[in-house]
């Protein structure tokens, strides 16, 4: 296995990313949650953009999985689409690229194994992590060369649409782990300790979990609810 890879074998990635309409949207903020998530004892950090990812370069020295999230009108792929975002996440250099590895069309209807091959030639010793919502893309991922694969958007496509990764103690993860050779690492929905714990128990390589530890709009919500909910009652 990639060296890289086996130092995150059991081990913590934290997602630290805001976008324009989320109150910490800042390289500066995201930069502050990289070195909290670091010094709290995570062994990876997942980031979004080029300015996100050179302000945490700043701050740590974890590995980095870097995607650029970019709307294309031609297409619901918004992960690090096309080789474009690819060239301008290896200004930053991180150690992963993260690409959404979905069934769905692609901008200018490129097929994702025309994208790897052009990744591959480009950059030969990038690791690349296939974003996948379903065990078909998963599989096919595996065959294109990825060297790690998320259950990233299970839930987010029309697809998989009302999933989401920890229902029925994640069978969907398990599903994944039996489906392909190389590393899984769980991401989507990771919610607590016990949540993330239980991921390894199933055989994921690694966790990513983003929203539960640096979104605290998100945190927030979840504790209003539950007020809410008890006020009810
Ligand atoms: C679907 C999508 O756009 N996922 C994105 C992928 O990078 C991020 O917005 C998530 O925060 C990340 O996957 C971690 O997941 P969670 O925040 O649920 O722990």
């Amino acid at each position: 296995m990639n060296t890289l890879l086996n130092g995150l074998k059991g081990q913590l990635i934290v997602s630290c990313q805001a976008l324009e309409d989320e109150p910490l949207h800042s390289p500066f903020i995201m930069s502050r949650m990289a070195l909290a998530a670091e010094q709290g004892g995570a062994a990876g950090i997942r980031a979004n953009s080029v300015a996100d990812i050179a302000a945490i370069r700043q701050q740590v020295a974890l590995p980095v999985i870097g995607i650029i999230k970019r709307d294309y009108p031609d297409s619901e792929v918004f992960i690090t689409a096309t080789l474009k975002e690819v060239d301008e996440l290896m200004t930053v250099a991180p150690e992963i690229i993260a690409l959404d590895a979905t069934a769905r069309p692609r901008p200018g209807g490129q097929s994702l194994a025309t994208l790897v091959a052009q990744i591959r030639e480009r950059y030969p010793r990038l690791v690349l992590m296939a974003d996948v919502s379903t065990l078909d893309e998963a599989k096919t991922a595996e065959a294109l060369g990825f060297d790690c694969v998320g259950p990233t958007l299970y839930g987010y496509t029309g697809e998989t649409k009302g999933h989401k990764l920890p229902e029925q103690d994640c069978r969907f993860l398990g599903e994944l782990v039996d489906a392909v050779t190389i590393p899984v690492i769980a991401e989507g929905n990771v919610e607590t300790p016990e949540l993330a714990a239980r991921c390894l128990a199933l055989g994921a390589h690694a966790v990513v979990v983003g929203g539960a530890i640096t979104r605290p709009r998100q945190i927030t919500e979840r504790f209003a609810a539950a007020i809410n909910a008890h006020c009810r009652e």
